[in-house]
């Protein structure tokens, strides 16, 4: 055990995470020459066949230091705020982190909120200033912020190029001799981490763990703590290049279990594995059951789709534990799920996969974060919101409750003003505001989550023409005031239009939800009026006007083929669309109140 590290590398976005992963893997010789080219390549043709993440999780190295040969394990961490609960299992998984920091970009968002996540857990922190190659690069100023951010001293920061292999060697020296050997009683009953697991179709769920206690051997009845479930270790071992199967694992080591668990519910990223017959009296703490932050509807295209919808989302779940779903219907759209994502991303990705993988096409409504309702009945018990049409009627509403997250953007001195307004738009208070250096800010605010998961990312980009970083973590719920926007097109209601928004800007919204549906839903034979309302009452109005579009006017003459063809043409072009009514409408027009600044 004293000669195990293991590691992982945190950074903000682009510092050079993977490139530096590479180089130590080269360097420590774990990858050869021929494998560089043949296997590696390989395996990840066969890896995107199959669908799996191209990339490990965890990765095993060899490196002969003084005389002595150290296994390093590199632990793998996600890079989206979507999966930040990951993030924090995964570090919790090690006794130490590399910190990259770019040398031009110095200091940004997320370098903080990971590093804070190191710090809480205790890591080692050994701080890495990459990309000294570049000519941009400002290595004494980005060096005396990190001896700031950390109270380091200047000369443990090691100055390093992971694209043309500067200061590798230093790394691995600091690893070895900064990063404390893991503790751990090898005969204490088996508890282990799961950190993280992927699902492959051939062999089921691969789950990957850090061994904290006891050991782990091929064969063995296991138990996972939370879900209570038993199995058999059918198969353990090392992540080299390509897995390494074992008889036995021990106390600091990482490994890979596979036991033919079919379904990715039952492995939850946190949980704890120990011997199903001296289970461990320690589960590790703080573990967490993974909650969806934002919800939208998925409804089949065409509506006797649904079934289909069904099966393909349940496949799905089968590999993406973080999705959850529940049947619910529409006055408008029939029947479809009620999904819950981690976030944006998340659920982009959900939408991409039932296209590609299922050949589903669906229609997906405006997201919206969770709210708890109480009502005048009931002043204690919640009821939770998860779909406009849930919102209890105004009358007989107490209070509603909406997510707050705290927001850490960091940005130069010129954006402040622009970044401040952005924020106090989207209803955020500053909570604080700290110079890292002349130039660079740190600013924070609670924030409603529902105004930060839409377009804040974009806007804010927009507003420091790309000189800020984002990062959030949520701080509970706080009292707001809500009320639903309705839409309502041919004097009909359109459930799946229907948005949650703060008072103040209903109205606001409520206009603009109006003329952007104008410019989105087609022009039919008839009139179309839009409405927006609050309850009974009206607060906008538009008309589209009607217009007869023959697309085969253009066909003068006999040609029937072309005709057909122009005619499969606009066939095509509608297949996106919902007959609502009588009223055609775009899957772009769901979505209108995401994109009401546009
Ligand atoms: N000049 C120079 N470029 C580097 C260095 N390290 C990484 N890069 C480049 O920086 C970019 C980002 O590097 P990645 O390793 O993908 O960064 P990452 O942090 O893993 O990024 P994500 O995976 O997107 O989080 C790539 O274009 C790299 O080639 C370095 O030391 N010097």
């Amino acid at each position: 055990m004293e000669k195990i590290r293991n590691f992982c590398i945190i950074a903000h976005i682009d510092h050079g995470k993977s490139t530096l992963a590479d180089r130590l893997l080269d360097f420590t010789g774990s990858v050869t020459e021929r494998e560089k080219q043949d296997q590696l390549l390989d395996n990840m043709d066969l890896e995107r066949e199959r669908g799996i993440t191209i990339k490990s999780h965890a990765i095993q190295m060899e490196y002969v230091y003084e005389g002595e040969t150290y296994i390093l394990n590199l632990i793998d961490t996600p890079g989206h705020v979507d999966f930040s609960y990951e993030v924090s299992r995964s570090i919790a998984a090690c006794e130490g982190a590399l910190l990259v920091v770019d040398a031009a970009q110095s200091i940004q968002a997320q370098t903080i909120s990971n590093l804070y996540l190191a710090l809480e857990n205790d890591l080692e922190i050994i701080p890495v200033l990459n990309k000294v190659d570049l000519p941009s690069a400002n290595p004494e100023e980005v060096t005396d912020d990190i001896v700031d951010l950390l109270g380091c001293d200047p000369s443990e920061v090691i100055p390093a190029s992971a694209k043309t292999g500067i200061g590798i060697g230093e790394i691995l020296k600091a690893i070895i001799e900064r990063i404390p050997a893991p503790k751990g009683n090898v005969n204490e009953p088996l508890q282990a981490l799961v950190f993280d697991s992927v699902y492959n179709p051939f062999r089921g769920v691969e789950t990957y763990f850090r061994v904290m206690n006891g050991e782990i051997r091929k064969g063995q009845k296991i138990k996972f703590v939370a879900t209570g479930k038993a199995y058999e270790a059918d198969e353990i071992g090392t992540l080299k290049l390509r897995q390494m199967p074992k008889n036995k694992i021990s106390a600091g080591d990482v490994g890979y279990l596979i036991t033919g668990i079919k379904d990715a519910r039952e492995v939850k990223v946190g949980d704890t594995i120990t011997d199903a017959a001296n289970p461990t009296k320690n589960a590790i703490e703080g573990f967490e059951d993974v909650k969806p932050m934002v919800f939208a509807g998925i409804y089949p295209v065409d509506t006797e789709d649904f079934e289909e919808l069904r099966s393909s989302m349940e496949k799905l779940q089968l590999n993406d534990a973080s999705l959850v779903f529940t049947p619910e219907s529409s006055a408008a759209l029939g029947f479809g799920f009620r999904c819950g994502f981690l976030g944006m991303l998340h659920m982009e990705i959900v939408q991409e996969r039932l296209e590609r993988e299922f050949d589903m096409t669906v229609i997906t409504t405006v997201p919206n974060v969770s709210y708890l309702a109480y009502t005048t009945k009931d002043k204690e018990t919640p009821i939770v919101v998860n779909n406009p049409s849930d919102l209890p009627d105004p009358s007989s509403l107490d209070r509603v409750e909406e997510p707050y997250i705290k927001a850490t953007i960091i940005t130069k001195s010129d954006f402040v003003g622009n970044v401040m307004s952005l924020c106090i738009d989207k209803r955020g208070h500053i909570t604080n505001q700290t110079y890292l250096t002349p130039e660079r800010v740190e600013l924070n605010f609670d924030m409603p989550l529902a105004e930060i998961v839409f377009d804040f990312y974009d806007r804010l980009k927009t507003v420091s023409k790309g000189y800020a970083s984002f990062d959030y973590s949520p701080i509970g719920m706080r009292v707001s005031k809500l009320v639903r926007v309705d839409i309502l097109l041919n004097a009909q209601p359109v459930d799946a239009l229907s948005a949650l928004v703060h008072f103040d800007n209903a109205h606001n919204i409520g206009k603009k939800m109006c003329e952007k549906l104008k410019e989105l839903i087609p022009r039919q034979q008839f009139d179309i009026p839009i409405q927006a309302a609050i309850g009974a009452k009206i607060i906008s109005r538009e008309t589209i006007k009607a217009l007869r579009k023959d697309v085969t006017a253009k066909c003068y003459g006999g040609d029937i083929s072309r005709k057909r063809k122009l005619l499969e043409k606009q066939k095509k072009g509608k297949k996106r669309m919902r007959q609502v009514g009588n009223v055609e409408i775009p899957q772009q027009a769901f979505m209108a109140v995401l994109k009401l600044n546009d």
